[in-house]
């Protein structure tokens, strides 16, 4: 068998969670187009059990995801301490999700424990690291509603909890990214679900892959700031050999489609919140790109700016985007253990041949 880098176009396994088929994206059959107007509750039933779920266990499951949302007393105090810590969140976010797997029962816990507890830890984090008090989840919020609050302080309006929604629900799930198939090499050695989780975690980090959207950002702050030319800096960078964050995808060529759809909620939300100058740039940097490289904005690129306008620190993103990815994960956990084998590709060897250690 030839060998394909990066396991480019190759199919390793079946997945009935999502599709990006012909470069439309799939949740259990549903367009993102369409199911990004549902409830966060909504889709991750969905994508655990396959089906949409009636009114009836739809409020019976978002009561169970709000009330697993308190983290045990133990996790808070070491929370605590490591929070602080300078380094990256996403490295703290790592630590934490390893964290979770000791101060909970690492044995018997159920993704939608394991997924409200996820939520509460990074609104923690970032509380902490703002010298900010935590704040106690709200029993009569819904899940998105308490995440924001937790982070925010502040009950969120109607209009930024549906807008919310949809960026999490759009970030939900994507097949076989790095981070879900690292997420499935680990439970595919029977490995429990916070470990496979803590190495999802550090597989998103990397500016490749979900630590992009904070890049984005640094770009745009930096056009901005030093009140740069968009395309004389694109142009510069290129001469570098950087990617420029942001743009370019494995699977979609022709446009990310959840980027379509987060485009419009950036531009919304850049108007309401004083920050067109913003949306500007990642416009002229949007044109570039396609005229002179055929590269499209991923979904990376416009979240940024969605961030930035209802508050966030940049370094903040990533982790924000590991919330919204722990659906997918735990659902790909679930169903590489419900069919499992040892995934162990092989690879071929080029080293030297024939040497021999002389004593
Ligand atoms: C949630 C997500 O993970 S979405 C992706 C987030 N990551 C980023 O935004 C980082 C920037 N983008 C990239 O690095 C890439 O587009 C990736 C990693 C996303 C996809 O990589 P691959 O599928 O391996 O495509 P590859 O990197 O080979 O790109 C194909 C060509 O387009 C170029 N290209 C792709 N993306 C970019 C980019 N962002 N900036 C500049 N050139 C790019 C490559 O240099 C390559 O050119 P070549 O054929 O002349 O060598
Ligand atoms: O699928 C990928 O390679 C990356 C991506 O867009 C995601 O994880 O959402």
């Amino acid at each position: 068998m030839d060998c394909q880098k990066g396991l480019d176009g190759v199919v390793v396994d079946q997945t009935k969670i999502s599709s990006t088929a012909n470069a439309h994206l799939t949740y259990v059959g549903y367009p993102i187009e369409e199911i990004a107007s549902a409830t966060f509750e909504e889709v991750v039933f969905l994508l655990w059990y396959k089906q949409l779920p009636d009114q009836q266990k739809l409020k019976k499951f978002r009561q169970q995801l709000v009330n697993k949302m308190i983290l045990p007393a133990e996790t808070i105090r070491l929370l605590l301490y490591i929070a602080k810590e300078p380094q990256h969140p996403m490295s703290i976010l790592r630590t934490t999700t390893s964290l979770l797997g000791t101060t909970n029962d690492v044995e018997h816990d159920e993704p939608p424990k394991i997924l409200s507890k996820m939520l509460t830890a990074i609104a923690a984090i970032i509380r902490i690291r703002d010298n900010e008090p935590l704040i106690d989840v709200d029993p009569q919020l819904s899940v998105v509603e308490n995440f924001l609050y937790m982070i925010t302080g502040k009950r969120p309006s109607s209009e930024l909890t549906r807008m919310f929604s949809t960026v999490m629900i759009l970030h939900a799930d994507h097949e076989f990214n790095a981070s879900t198939f690292t997420a499935r090499v680990v439970a595919s050695t029977l490995s429990d679900y916070y470990s496979c989780l803590t190495a999802a975690v550090c597989a998103l980090k990397g500016p490749l892959h979900g630590g992009a959207n904070e890049r984005v950002f640094e770009m745009l702050q930096k056009i901005k700031n030093q009140q740069l030319d968009p395309v004389e800096y694109i142009k510069d960078q290129l001469a570098q050999k950087r990617k420029i964050m942001g743009f370019g995808h494995r699977i979609y060529k022709s446009g990310d489609p959840r980027a379509f759809i987060l485009k419009k909620i950036a531009q919304k939300l850049a108007v309401e919140t004083n920050n067109q100058a913003y949306y500007q740039i990642q416009q002229q940097l949007a044109d570039y790109m396609l005229k002179k490289y055929k590269l499209h904005p991923n979904v990376d690129y416009y979240t940024a700016l969605i961030y930035h306008c209802i508050g966030l620190k940049k370094e903040t993103y990533t982790m924000i985007f590991a919330a919204c990815r722990t659906v997918g994960w735990l659902a790909h956990i679930m169903e590489q253990r419900q069919e499992n084998i040892l995934i162990r590709p092989s690879s071929e060897y080029v080293g030297p041949q024939n040497r021999h250690y002389k004593i």
